[in-house]
């Protein structure tokens, strides 16, 4: 007989997963990034603070409530407030991934990156999965007035770019977050390899019919 597993135990467990996945693939390091998922009743799931994203424990992340109060598990991720900030502007969200990953970082320290676009529309994959990337200035990690500032560039962007530090991407999905944070930092590496080079960028109007179309969250 196949066991049917809650939700809450379905994303305990994927959470994990992912976690493994980008620190193994060297996408954030150290105790670095953070993942939480709002389940159906509103509750949110989060990382616990100072912790390898590669070793997580699916019984010992955080729970906390929708106003995010901690409820049960290990202390949660300093960032607890700026996720519940993109929740609070994204209905439609229900992961978020904060990474350190190597390249999307170098794009948040570059003197002439955009803060109103961070990187150009290269690919089709990058408008369809992030589509836009606003830049918030630079604050210390888990300092709210960094949640704030992310809060006031979510409602029209699903992925924001911290100064000096790293992207924050909320999906439908956690799949779809972490599919968009991937998508991101690959456009961060191939803007950087291009540099220098003249570039066929696609047209703006083509991003953003394919960004219109797609289901990020
Ligand atoms: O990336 C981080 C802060 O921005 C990691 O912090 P936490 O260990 O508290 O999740
Ligand atoms: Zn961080």
């Amino acid at each position: 007989m196949t066991a049917i597993l809650s939700e809450e135990t379905r994303m305990r467990d994927q959470i994990a997963a992912v976690g493994k996945s980008v620190f193994d693939r060297g996408l954030t390091a150290g105790s670095t990034g953070n993942i939480s998922v709002r389940l159906g009743d509103g509750r949110l799931l989060m990382t616990p603070t100072n912790t390898s994203l590669g070793v997580l424990d699916p019984a010992r992340l955080s729970l906390l409530d929708a106003d995010c109060n901690h409820l049960s598990g290990d202390k949660p991720t300093k960032e607890a407030f700026l996720h519940g900030c993109m929740y609070c502007r994204r209905a439609g969200a229900n992961a978020v991934v904060h990474l350190h990953s190597t390249h999307a970082v170098a794009v948040s320290i570059l003197a002439d990156t955009d803060p109103e676009d961070a990187l150009p529309p290269l690919t089709a994959y990058y408008a369809m999965r992030v589509g836009h990337l606003p830049m918030v200035p630079y604050y210390a990690p888990g300092d709210d007035a960094l949640a704030l500032a992310v809060k006031e560039r979510a409602g029209s962007a699903h992925a924001v770019l911290l100064a000096n530090h790293g992207p924050v991407v909320a999906g439908k999905t956690l799949l779809d977050a972490q599919y968009a944070a991937e998508e991101l930092e690959e456009t961060a590496k191939l803007h950087l390899m291009l540099q220098e080079r003249k570039l066929n960028i696609l047209p703006r109007a083509e991003a953003d019919r394919l960004s219109a179309i797609s289901s990020a969250g």
